[in-house]
C-alpha cells in the first residue's frame, strides 16, 4: 500500500483536497480530527494539558477551550512545543493504527492529511509527499475569512508553521490551489489518474509479501516438527526391536 502524506500551510486547502479525494473513494486519515479525539474528556491527553496549562483551558462542560488554548500557544513557542509534545505522539500512534487498518483492508493507497507533516518529521515515513499550495496573500485572506479572525490572529497562526514556500521544497507533487474550486477539482482528477498508473499492480505484491513470509515460516516450522516426530517414532521402534 502506498502511504501519501498530504500537507500545506494553514488554510491552503488540505481539507478541501481531502474531501475531493474521499469523493473518489480514496481513504484519508485526518490528523486534525485525531488531534481532537486524543484530548476528549477522560483522555490522558486532556489530563496532561490541564496539569500543564491549568484548569482555565477547560470550558464549564469539561471539554477543552480550543479558542483559549489557541490564543496561548499561537503566541508562545515554548508553550506550543509543550502542547505538541503532549498531542503529537498520541496522534502518530492513532495514525499508525489507521494505516494498518487500511492495509489489512487491502487498500491500494491511503492519504494522511497532516498539517505539520514536515515540521514533525512524519514526511520521512511516507511514500510520497503532496503539498497543497497557494500564495501567501491568498492563504492569509482565506484563513481570515474562514475563521473570522483578525490579521494579527491569522498571522500568529501562520508564523507557527514553516512558510508554505519552504514546504514546497519537500514535495513530490504540488497541488496549486491558487485558482478556483473547479480548477482544483480538475487537478485532483489528474492526480488520482497519475497515482493509479504509478501504483498499478505493484500494490498487490506489497500486500501479499507479508502473508507469504508468514506462510513460509509456518511451513518450515511444521515440516521441521513433523520430521522430528517421525525420527522419534523410528527411534522408539528401534529400541523396542532391540
Ligand atoms: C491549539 C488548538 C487547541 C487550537 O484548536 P482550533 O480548533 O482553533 O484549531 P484546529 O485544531 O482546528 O487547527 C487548525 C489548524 O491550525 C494549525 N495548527 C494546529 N496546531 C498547530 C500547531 N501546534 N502548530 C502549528 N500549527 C498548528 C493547523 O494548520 C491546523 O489544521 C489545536 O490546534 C491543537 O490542539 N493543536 C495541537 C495539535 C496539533 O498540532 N494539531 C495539528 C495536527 S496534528
Ligand atoms: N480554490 C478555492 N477557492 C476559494 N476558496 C477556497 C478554495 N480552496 C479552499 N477554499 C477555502 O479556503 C478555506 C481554507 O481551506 P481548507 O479548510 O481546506 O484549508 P486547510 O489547509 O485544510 O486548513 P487547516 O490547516 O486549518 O486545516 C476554506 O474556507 C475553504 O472553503
Amino acid at each position: 500500500m502506498l502511504v501519501i502524506g498530504l500537507t500545506g500551510g494553514i488554510a491552503t486547502g488540505k481539507s478541501t483536497v481531502s474531501k475531493l479525494l474521499r469523493a473518489r473513494k480514496i481513504p484519508v486519515v485526518d490528523a486534525d480530527v485525531l488531534a481532537r479525539q486524543v484530548v476528549e474528556p477522560g483522555t490522558s491527553g486532556l489530563k496532561k494539558i490541564v496539569s500543564y496549562f491549568g484548569p482555565d483551558v477547560l470550558l464549564p462542560d469539561g471539554t477543552l477551550d480550543r479558542k483559549k488554548l489557541g490564543s496561548i500557544v499561537f503566541n508562545n513557542e515554548e508553550k506550543r512545543k509543550k502542547l505538541n509534545s503532549i498531542v503529537h505522539p498520541a496522534v502518530r500512534w492513532a495514525m499508525f493504527r489507521k494505516v494498518v487498518e487500511y492495509w489489512v483492508g487491502s487498500e491500494k493507497y491511503c492519504v494522511l492529511d497532516v498539517p505539520l507533516l514536515i515540521e514533525g518529521g512524519v514526511w520521512k515515513w511516507v511514500g510520497k509527499v503532496v503539498v497543497v499550495y497557494c500564495s501567501a496573500d491568498i492563504q492569509l485572506q482565506r484563513l481570515m475569512m474562514r475563521d473570522n479572525s483578525t490579521v494579527e490572529e491569522a498571522t500568529s497562526r501562520l508564523n507557527s508553521q514553516l512558510p508554505i514556500a519552504e514546504k514546497v521544497e519537500y514535495a513530490d507533487i504540488v497541488i496549486d490551489n491558487s485558482g478556483t474550486p473547479q480548477e482544483l477539482d480538475a487537478q485532483i482528477d489528474a492526480f488520482v489518474e497519475k497515482l493509479d498508473k504509478e501504483v498499478g499492480w505493484i500494490w498487490w505484491i506489497g500486500y501479499i509479501l507479508p502473508f507469504m513470509s508468514l506462510f513460509s515460516a509456518i511451513w518450515v516450522l511444521t515440516s521441521r516438527w513433523l520430521r522430528r516426530s517421525s525420527q522419534q517414532r523410528k527411534k522408539q521402534k528401534d529400541i523396542k526391536r532391540n
